[in-house]
């Protein structure tokens, strides 16, 4: 639970053409609400997490952002465009893409096969070599049929895929989710090196640590609301208090 000596929800002034604003947004799955106006913004380049526990509202708020919620209603901005009432096809265009928690790799086709799937929405996006050069753990695997690939190379593959597609905000969620230490380290190297080509990324981590090795700021989910926010050196000052208090 958020204690009184955490922040309020972010004050930020919501710039024009901040790569994401959202603010008041709810969503329902049928007649269950999951959302309850959440707000937040990502400022260009940044890395900003949604920490939070089970059920919190993390998924919903990113899938949300995409348009893959059954109903969603309030104001997401991207890049300035209002997205909040558009079909996912059309958000897409405006330059974002979800790397979702199944990872979303077909058993049936290949590596390469499901790497060169998405369309490509924008210019600027990487070609197959240049993810390779970021993952180069992919490159004996191409041929291989998507679901034989250890969890690490599909998840390598699943944010491979969504920089083929222009997206310069990406929404990535528990990318290191069931994953070894080494390849958690593997994954967070190049999490660390799209920020650095200027990715701006909202990230849904319940790894605390590892959030904490790469995050410009947090949010907290809570309830289906924002509970607080607070910047990295916030959390690395208080490590033991904010991350025990988002397991209990
Ligand atoms: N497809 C769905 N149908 C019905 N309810 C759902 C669906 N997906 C999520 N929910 C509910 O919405 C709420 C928020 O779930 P969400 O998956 O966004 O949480 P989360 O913070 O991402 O947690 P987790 O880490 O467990 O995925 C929960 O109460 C969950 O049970």
């Amino acid at each position: 639970m958020p204690d009184a000596s955490a922040r309020a929800p972010s004050a930020r002034a919501p710039s024009a053409r901040a790569p994401l604003e959202i603010a008041g947004l709810e969503a329902w799955y049928g007649p269950s609400q999951a959302l309850y106006g959440v707000a937040l913004s990502v400022g260009a380049g940044e890395l900003v997490t949604l920490l939070g526990r089970n059920g919190a509202g993390k998924t919903t708020t990113l899938n949300a952002i995409v348009g893959m919620v059954p109903r969603r209603k309030g104001s997401i901005r991207i890049e300035g465009i209002e997205t909040g009432a558009m079909p996912s096809h059309k958000i897409a265009r405006t330059g974002v893409a979800i790397c979702p928690e199944d990872r979303g790799i077909y058993a049936t086709l290949t590596a390469e096969e499901n790497l060169v799937l998405p369309p490509v929405v924008a210019e600027g996006g990487l070609s197959v070599d240049e993810i390779l050069v970021l993952f180069p753990g992919l490159k004996d695997r191409l041929k291989s049929p998507g679901t034989k690939l250890s969890g690490g190379e599909q998840q390598m593959l699943a944010i491979g895929r969504i920089l083929r597609t222009g997206a310069r905000l990406l929404l990535l969620d528990e990318p290191t989710e069931g994953l070894a230490p080494v390849v958690v380290k593997q994954i967070g190297a190049a999490i660390a090196d799209l920020k650095r080509r200027g990715y701006t990324i909202l990230m849904v981590e319940q790894n605390v640590r590892f959030a904490s090795t790469i995050a410009d700021r947090h949010y907290v989910v809570d309830r289906g609301r924002i509970a607080e926010t607070f910047d990295n050196a916030t959390l690395l000052a208080d490590f033991d208090r904010i991350s025990g208090r988002l397991s209990a």
